[in-house]
């Protein structure tokens, strides 16, 4: 019996619905849903020496340096206690997530696979600005420097793991439960 953490990343545009998603999983599977943005906010929430640099960089949709956010989902998953494994929601985010999480985490979990959710872009948008979450970077300018920081920097890391044989990808843009029945099967087939 393997010591490691097991683990799934959850990657996919702004709205995709990654976050409504991993509840689902998290609830039927008995993984612990981490989302590396609202743990992100969280932090810069809690007065952290971190807050400025982190508003910054969620309201120009540009990716926090790895060592902050690295640190905070190793934090969330010694929290955790037991439980079936993770799901690690909007990371590795760039190639300096990816390069951080391979040098201080690669030895300490079994990443399963990357469940990419698709969804096109105009949908992703409607969703955002609809979502009413009260999120900083909801609103069009914000969004459209999040999808370009998706397209340009977090594409990548899917076409990365998806070389790796390592991606399993889900359309999102339908019903949640019909988006779900697909997860459900794919977990299964990964032996959660
Ligand atoms: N399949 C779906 N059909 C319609 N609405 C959806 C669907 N999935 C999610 N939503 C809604 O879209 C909004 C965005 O979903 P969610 O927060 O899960 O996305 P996300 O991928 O986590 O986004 P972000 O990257 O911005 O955190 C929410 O209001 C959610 O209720
Ligand atoms: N690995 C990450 C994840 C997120 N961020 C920042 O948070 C913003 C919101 O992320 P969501 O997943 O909740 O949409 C994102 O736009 C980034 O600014 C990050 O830096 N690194
Ligand atoms: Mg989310």
């Amino acid at each position: 019996m393997s010591n490691l953490y097991k683990v799934v990343f959850v990657l996919g545009p702004p709205g995709s619905g990654k976050g409504t998603q991993c509840a689902l999983i998290q609830k039927n599977f008995g993984l612990v849903h981490l989302s590396a943005g609202d743990l992100l906010r969280e932090e810069q929430e809690s007065k952290s020496q971190y807050g400025q640099l982190i508003a910054e960089h969620i309201r120009n949709g540009t990716i926090v340096p790895v060592a902050i956010t690295c640190a905070l989902l190793e934090n969330a998953m010694k929290a955790s206690g037991d439980c079936a494994g993770f799901l690690i929601d909007g990371f590795p985010r760039n190639q300096d997530n990816l390069d951080g999480w391979q040098k201080n985490m690669a030895d300490k979990v079994d990443v399963k696979f990357t469940l990419y959710l698709s969804c096109k872009v105009d949908v992703c948008v409607s969703r955002c600005l609809n979502r009413k979450q009260g999120r900083a970077d909801d609103n069009e300018e914000s969004l459209r420097k999040r999808i370009h920081t998706y397209n340009t920097q977090t594409y990548p890391i899917i076409e990365y793991y998806e070389k790796l044989g390592l991606v399993r990808e889900v359309a999102t843009c339908r019903d949640t439960d019909e988006v779900y029945t697909d997860i459900e099967k794919i977990f299964k087939e990964a032996g959660f």
